[in-house]
């Protein structure tokens, strides 16, 4: 019994044994299943994993050069893009691709070209020049053959530096942009340092090259000639992954590592982006440890992708994992094996068995999810390749800047069947109202445009047809439409559609017709300029020649404008100069032409006037226009011009001779008197050399004693006796003999040379009356002309004083003459001078008086002794009743005044009598003596009764 429990108990503790070892035996079975299991669940897990990134990569990279793409179609259909429309075209692509880190334009320019390419660049950014970065400095580009400069560049911010950057030096670069211009096609950079963003980031740029449109570029010739520039998408190769893998949490799986080679294979000098762990080829640590047991790591998985026809690699690898971390259920397994084994072989043998059947399943799962997947990514691929096609021709449309409208092929309406935003905005249409409409309705109501004709034929012969076109937006506004249209074929070849582009250039013709009236008027007066001028005269002489009619050419000249500018500075001169342009603008006709020279010269252009007196009225007109008062600063001024004319063709068959002609005829006006017109005559030429010489010999008239004083009396009407002389000035030149102050008094007066010879004459005539009335030759008063300039000089107080003093002439026997223009021009500041000559006790009297634009108003408030009647209206008197009544009044006008008056230029007994018999003080004139030297002067006073003073 004993022997047989013992047999029973060894076979039993044999067969726990046998049980423990088979148990043991399917424990290590099941454990080395379960582990291979589930490696083969972690590699597929990884490899999807990793595919997921590759894809990521390759897809997101694609996606963003695609973009390029669509840039590039911008500049290949409109040719012209404008740094604003690169903006607005640029600016949704990279909010929505922040992938792209910047998208540029780069234009070829010739060594040759570059200084006028700066100067168009430097209207928009001043200061702007070509630059370079050499040694690490950012200077301007050294010379070159050709330059490929960053001309327009997005987004600005950060990216400024690379404005104006030739890029031509990178010769990295340079490979790719010459592959590229060569073959037509987009073309990856290498890796290069990137300038943009203050500091180097590692990136590349994917180029399109930009061609001229419509240049032929079948061979790479062509290509080569036709190129104009490349778009560009910039990369910065950390940010590109970090968005497309970071934004969808794909670079954060532990372990896990990414690198990626701007090469086709694993290149460490290529080496483009790492995400931490280098590839790991061989671990020393896997080496020497059983690593079946205690590590997982699974092989690497990579790919080779294409970059704008760049091979690219990428490599996914996984740290290696300690077993412990990954394979709990083999673990289990073990654990659960051995506890098991110990109870039961059956349940090992069951275990063994089931864990085959988990063993087949999830292989057969594995396999079947393998398949699965790899139609899945092939599928996903195919559809994604498809909707990125039509969704880079649907965004080009719909972000377009410019209209793109779709119409059906068949006339004669060719009804429109879809219109992209950029229409809706730019006409204020809305699709709705204008589909199944034909566009005409776009052209308003006139259809007098010629270029409407282009596009019809390009309709009716399908073909491709551009025009500039006057088109209405809905409010009736009218806008400037560049206007595109190319035929559209379907799948079988027929014409089935024709495509629009329209493209609001109403800016562009603005800016360009700004420029043009910049370039063609005065920006003081808005008057044509000189270039105008020229323009308009020839034209106008052109069509006098072939009607065979006359045209006058005519230079305006104002009188006094010196002295406002000089009085009042050129803020007053400008506001005079802009009232007086209106004013002639507004005497001449429509068709005539008034341009200013420059200065206070008006040239006009008169050209439909017959010989009928029009153009004498025309004339007078001007003159009335500008001799009305003028308010300025509060001051009020009254001006008048000086015309001279010059016929054409009698005075000339050209622009240039007739406007010189005009001039000298003006200067022969002004000599005469001012505010007054006269017509050139070939003797002109003659006055116009010897004005030239009289002006060099004037400057030493003075210091080669060449100047004397003439002097004619002054008689009292009563008394008969002699009361006063007039001083008058004559210039004994050496050549001409005694030179008339009306030839040289204007010009010394333009040249300054007034104020000295002013101050002589006063000298002169106090010294000589002195020298006089010493001599007991009676004491008169001795009258002095004033000149414009030196009555509003700072140094007249001072030289009357000096004169008066250094004589010692009492002041009462100096009268000084001055013109009505010349007070009349600022009355408050003609007030305060005569005021102060008063004071030192002179005499003043008003010359020439009734011929200038006197205000009676305010002759009461001068302070003035004596009004010189002008001998014009002497003249007169016995001629014609106006003469004789305009002396009456003057008469009695200024006796009314308590002013004196004397009558000049009497000549005749006859002019004498009506003088004193209304009443006039005092006459002077060739009646009684001419004006004569200082010593037959004195030789008349010694023999005529004259006052004792
Ligand atoms: N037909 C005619 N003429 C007569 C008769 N009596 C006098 N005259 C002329 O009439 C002019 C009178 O001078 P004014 O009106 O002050 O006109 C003057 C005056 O405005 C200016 N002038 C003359 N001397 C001076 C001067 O020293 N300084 C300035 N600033 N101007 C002067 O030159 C102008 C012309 O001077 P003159 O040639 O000397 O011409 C003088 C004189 O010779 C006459 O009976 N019949």
């Amino acid at each position: 019994m004993g022997n047989l429990l013992r047999r029973v108990r060894i076979s039993i503790s044999v067969s726990a044994i046998l049980a423990l070892l088979v148990g043991l035996a399917l424990t290590a079975l099941l454990f080395a299943s379960v582990r291979r299991v589930e490696t083969q669940a972690r590699t597929v897990r990884f490899q999807q994993d990793a595919m997921l990134r590759i894809n990521a990569v390759s897809g997101g990279l694609s996606d963003a050069i695609e973009q390029l793409m669509v840039v590039n179609q911008l500049f290949n259909t409109f040719g012209v893009v404008t740094r604003q429309q690169f903006h607005s075209f640029t600016a949704p692509l990279l909010a929505r691709y922040p992938e792209l880190h910047a998208l540029s334009f780069q234009r070829l320019v010739s060594h040759a070209g570059r200084p006028a390419y700066e100067a168009q660049q430097r209207r928009r950014i001043p200061g702007f020049t070509i630059t370079d970065f050499i040694g690490g400095q950012h200077g301007p580009a050294p010379r070159r053959a050709h330059y490929n400069v960053v001309e327009y560049i997005e987004p600005g911010a950060g990216n400024d530096t690379a404005l104006g950057l030739d890029t031509s030096a990178v010769t990295t670069y340079g490979d790719a942009r010459s592959r590229s211009r060569r073959n037509g096609r987009v073309t990856a950079t290498g890796l290069l340092s990137l300038v943009q963003q203050r500091g180097f980031h590692t990136g590349f740029l994917v180029l399109a090259p930009v061609y001229q449109r419509q240049a032929p570029q079948d061979t790479v010739r062509q290509r080569e000639r036709a190129v104009i520039g490349e778009t560009a998408a910039i990369f910065r190769v950390d940010h590109l992954i970090h968005t497309l893998l970071g934004s969808a949490r794909l670079l954060d799986q532990p372990g896990m590592s990414i690198n990626i080679y701007a090469s086709g294979s694993a290149q460490a000098a290529q080496l483009a982006f790492s995400n931490g762990k280098a590839p790991r080829r061989s671990s020393s640590v896997s080496a020497l440890l059983p690593v079946w047991l205690l590590y997982d790591h699974p092989a690497p998985v990579n790919a080779v992708f294409n970059v704008a026809g760049e091979p690219w690699f990428i490599e996914v690898t996984q740290e290696p994992r300690s077993f412990m971390d990954t394979h709990a259920g083999s673990w289990y397994a073990l654990l659960g094996g051995l506890l098991s084994s110990l109870l039961a072989a059956g349940y090992v043998y069951s275990l063994v068995s089931r864990h085959s059947a988990i063993e087949r399943v999830a292989g057969e799962r594995t396999a079947a999810l393998q398949f699965a997947n790899l139609r899945l990514t092939e599928d996903l691929a195919l559809r994604k390749r498809t909707e990125k096609a039509l969704r880079l021709r649907e965004k080009v449309i719909e972000v377009s800047a410019n209209a793109v409208i779709i119409c059906n092929a068949e006339g004669p309406d060719y009804a429109v069947e879809y219109v992209n935003p950029a229409f809706e905005s730019i006409t204020g249409y809305s699709a709705a109202e204008v589909i199944g409409k034909s566009l005409k309705f776009l052209q308003g109501a006139g259809h007098d445009q010629q270029n409407i004709d282009e596009i019809s034929a390009a309709l009716r012969e399908q073909r491709e047809g551009h025009a500039v076109l006057r088109n209405y937006r809905k409010d009736g506004s009218g806008y400037w439409n560049d206007l595109f249209i190319a035929p559209v074929r379907d799948d079988a070849g027929a014409i089935s559609h024709f495509v629009v582009a329209q493209y609001d250039i109403s800016a562009v013709m603005r800016f360009e017709a700004e420029l043009e009236y910049q370039a063609n008027h005065d920006a003081l007066t808005g008057l044509a300029n000189r270039h105008l001028l020229a323009e308009r005269l020839s034209s106008a002489i052109a069509q006098a020649h072939r009607a065979g009619t006359e045209l006058w050419v005519v230079f305006v000249d104002l009188d006094r404008f010196k002295f406002v500018n000089d009085t009042l500075g050129h803020e007053a001169g400008d506001a005079m100069l802009r009232v007086l342009g209106e004013r002639i603008k507004g005497a001449v006709g429509e068709a005539d032409t008034v341009s200013r020279m420059g200065g206070d010269e008006f040239v006009l252009v008169l050209p439909g006037y017959p010989g009928d007196g029009g153009g004498l009225r025309v004339l007078q007109r001007i003159m009335d226009a500008v001799a009305e008062p003028l308010r300025i600063q509060a001051h009020e001024f009254f001006v008048t011009c000086s015309l001279g004319v010059a016929v054409y063709p009698a005075d000339g068959g050209n622009a240039d001779t007739l406007t010189k002609h005009a001039d000298i005829a003006m200067y022969r006006a002004k000599e005469l008197g001012r505010n007054s017109y006269q017509f050139y005559c070939p003797e002109m030429n003659a006055r116009t050399l010897e004005r030239l010489q009289i002006e060099a010999d004037l400057r030493h008239a003075l210091e080669r004693n060449e100047l004397v004083l003439h002097y004619q009396p002054q008689i009292d009407v009563k008394s008969g006796a002699i009361v006063g002389m007039e001083a008058l000035l004559r210039w004994e030149h050496p050549v001409l003999g005694v030179v008339s102050p009306l030839r040289f008094i204007a010009l010394a007066e333009e040249m300054g040379l007034i104020i000295p010879i002013g101050a002589w004459v006063i000298r002169t005539a106090c010294l000589q009356n002195m020298a006089w009335q010493k001599a007991g030759l009676g004491r008169l008063r001795i009258a002095v002309n004033l000149s414009a300039r030196q009555f509003t000089g700072k140094d007249l107080l001072q030289s009357v004083g000096d004169a008066l003093e250094e004589s010692g002439l009492e002041a009462r026997y100096l009268e000084l003459e001055l013109t009505e223009s010349m007070v009349m021009g600022d009355v408050d500041n003609a007030i305060t001078i005569l005021r102060m000559l008063k004071q030192l006790g002179v005499h003043l009297a008003i010359d020439d008086f009734g011929t200038g634009y006197s205000s009676l108003s305010y002759l009461s408030r001068f302070p003035i002794d004596v009004l010189k009647i002008d001998q014009s209206f002497v003249r007169d008197i016995a001629l014609d009743a106006d003469g004789a009544a305009i002396v009456v009044s003057i008469i009695s006008l200024a006796h009314s005044l308590r002013q004196k008056v004397i009558a000049e230029g009497v000549e005749t007994a006859e002019q004498l009598a009506f003088l004193r018999a209304h009443g006039c003080d005092e006459v002077q004139g060739y009646f009684f003596s001419r004006p004569v030297g200082a010593l037959e002067f004195e030789h008349l006073l010694a023999h005529a009764p004259c006052t004792t003073g």
